[in-house]
């Protein structure tokens, strides 16, 4: 059973990255110091990509050491290599390309025109088996004991590409399918599930604007997880709700402190 989620709330969608971006710099310091290396698992989408632009612009950004960090997704849009669309893309351009990662550590979803062409299922199939392959001794659900998995949520409480009621978020075996008819476009995708996410040591939940106030509230109010993906997203020691006031302002105010006035 999981525990329940901590909430941070900012005062705004600026702060609220420029805290998590510190946040998951400590973090990855932290583990580098204990174990040698990180494993981090990044989300798509505007506070997702938000998060990491404040961390390449943080002053102790360099505190990390970039090429003992593993980066992994956990989800794709199932597009060309270099579409401006792709999760991908956009993570290079707001902190990738300009840290001096280990491209080898670097582990993209496929592209739908790279070795399985537009086979999304074969592309899952192969992500899930790089998984496998990473996995160690402190291993759950056949995926890398990922110190942090994060996670946008959005307005419906999807997170990573797990769309309520749809099949992907049924999932019990596999770590990583594909998916048709997203409805957030483009339909077609590939996504960590439920299993390989509650494997990660941390999941932190993002949630910005006010677009996303009803969406946390459901998450926190006992939904189950096919209607509410999001509230089926906690990790084995630690699950985080990174706020913002906007994204905050359903809920009882008795349950969180601002972290900031
Ligand atoms: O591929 C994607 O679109 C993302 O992985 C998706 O899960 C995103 O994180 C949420 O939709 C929130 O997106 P926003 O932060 O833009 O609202």
């Amino acid at each position: 059973m999981s525990t329940p989620p901590q909430l941070v709330v900012h005062r705004d969608k600026d702060l609220m990255a420029q805290a998590a971006a510190a946040r998951l710099i400590t973090k990855i310091v932290d583990a580098q110091a204990s174990a040698g290396s990180a494993s981090v698992v990044l989300t798509g989408g505007r506070n997702g990509n938000g998060l990491l632009a404040a961390l390449r612009d943080a002053p102790a950004r360099d505190a990390v050491d970039w090429s003992r960090l593993d980066l992994w997704w956990g989800d794709e849009r199932f597009l060309p290599a270099g579409d401006p669309e792709r999760n991908e893309t956009q993570a290079r351009e707001a902190l990738l390309d300009a840290v001096p990662l280990d491209p080898k550590r670097v582990h993209a979803m496929p592209t739908s025109n790279g070795p399985y062409g537009d086979d999304a299922e074969a592309a899952a199939a192969a992500y899930a088996a790089e998984l496998a392959a990473a996995a160690g001794p402190e291993s759950h659900a056949g995926v890398p004991a990922f110190d942090v998995l994060m996670l946008g949520v959005g307005p419906d409480t999807h997170v990573a590409s797990l769309f309520p009621e749809l099949p992907a978020v049924r999932e019990t075996e596999r770590t990583v399918v594909a998916v048709h008819g997203a409805p957030k476009p483009p339909p077609t995708r590939i996504t960590l599930t439920l299993p390989a996410i509650r494997a990660a040591r941390e999941v932190w939940l993002l949630a910005a604007g006010e677009d996303k106030a009803e969406a946390v509230a459901i998450t926190l109010s006992g939904a189950g997880e096919v209607q509410a993906p999001a509230a089926g997203a906690y990790g084995r020691s630690r699950t985080l709700m990174l706020l913002d006031s906007t994204a905050a302002s359903r809920l009882p105010r008795d349950l969180y402190a601002p972290a900031s006035p």
